[in-house]
């Protein structure tokens, strides 16, 4: 049975051949992928970037294989608010732009970028919609599986491994055994970099790696160590992770409805419980706009900032949309009462 052009099955070819041609801009509207596509937005997405960067010749990768190797991965994603199959498919996009920084040209091998797409594909596959704290507050058994430690990071790594296994979806079967070995260490170095409990860490590493950048003659970013090279990869899915807030309003604020909902379900989970509902999951107490202007100024702006200045002048754009978009949130803030203010 062959496969069809764009790797799905869509009664839109036309429209989706159109979207998919924008494949390499900031901005892509993944929700609308996720129409076109017949509800496969990660498998056209990543199908698409495979194949825009050769990755299917490079590395001998049968086009069936990489096909079934996407749709079991996107089966893979569950059906939660936020962290689904769309939420994969767009932080793939988004890695995949930010690998093309004009500052980052010809600085990673066809391995690294391979590498950096197939971690964003697959970085929260089998996500349940709770986060690692609640996994642990309720002794869940992946809790008890990963002593606690990235425990859902961990989790969506075994599962995408778990799931090359098997003949006929493993995609990598033609590489040479130590690039599958550098490839399985680079996808589980970027993988665990997406646990929000090292973001300090990172960023602060990012910042002192901006503070001795090395460029080129022509603005090239030289990164001579694998930790330099890990820690940049790290810092891109970490990026393409919390870009949300860095992307046209429209697309901005349907993430938000997202995470807010999968947050207050837990919330809900945590209530019946009788456990302490976590911060911003309760929906009876929503600040749906403070705590987004909070995640902008103490999460989010940082990051960017930071990675902005490392491949200036590629990010600035995307910098301006966040400020932007944090000025929209910040001015739907229900003023402080007049009483208040006194
Ligand atoms: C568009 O908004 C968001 C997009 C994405 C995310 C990322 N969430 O994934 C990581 C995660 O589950 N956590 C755990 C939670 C306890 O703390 C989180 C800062 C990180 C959060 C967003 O907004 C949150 C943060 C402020 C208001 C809701
Ligand atoms: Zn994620």
């Amino acid at each position: 049975d062959s496969i069809p052009e764009l790797g799905v099955q869509t009664f839109h070819t036309d429209e989706l051949r159109s979207l998919m041609s924008h494949i390499d801009d900031w901005g892509l509207d993944t929700f609308r992928i996720e129409d076109l596509s017949g509800q496969r937005p990660l498998t056209a997405i990543t199908y698409k970037i495979f194949q825009e960067r050769f990755l299917l010749r490079t590395y001998a990768i049968e086009p069936h294989t990489l096909i079934s190797y996407l749709l079991t991965l996107e089966d893979h994603y569950q059906q939660v608010p936020y962290h689904n199959k769309a939420h994969g498919a767009d932080v793939c996009q988004s890695m995949h732009v930010l690998l093309n920084a004009s500052a980052l040209d010809g600085v990673f091998t066809e391995l690294e970028i391979m590498s950096a797409i197939f971690a964003s594909a697959v970085h929260d596959v089998d996500h349940p919609g709770v986060t690692n704290q609640f996994l642990i507050n309720t002794r869940n058994d992946l809790a008890i599986m990963y002593n606690d430690e990235s425990v859902l990071e961990n989790h969506h790594l075994a599962v995408a491994f778990k799931l090359l296994q098997a003949d006929e979806r493993n995609i990598f079967s033609n590489l040479a055994a130590k690039q599958i070995k550098t490839l399985r260490k680079m996808v589980i170095d970027m993988v665990l970099a997406t646990d929000m409990s090292k973001h300090m860490k990172l960023l602060a590493d990012l910042k002192t790696m901006v503070e001795s950048k090395k460029v080129t003659g022509n603005n090239i970013i030289m990164l001579e160590s694998y930790d330099d090279r890990i820690q940049v990869l790290q810092n891109m899915i970490h990026c393409a992770d919390l870009s949300n807030p860095t992307k046209p309003l429209d697309i901005y604020i349907k993430w938000t409805d997202r995470i807010m909902e999968e947050f207050w379900r837990q919330g809900d989970k945590e209530r019946d419980l009788g456990l302490e509902i976590s911060p911003m999951c309760d929906r009876h107490v929503a600040s749906v706009e403070k705590h987004q202007v909070g995640f902008i100024e103490f999460i989010v702006h940082p990051l960017w900032e930071t990675w902005a200045d490392l491949v200036y002048p590629d990010a600035s754009a995307i910098l301006e949309t966040l400020e932007q978009n944090r000025d929209w949130y910040q001015a739907r803030l229900s003023p402080p009462s007049s009483s208040s203010s006194s």
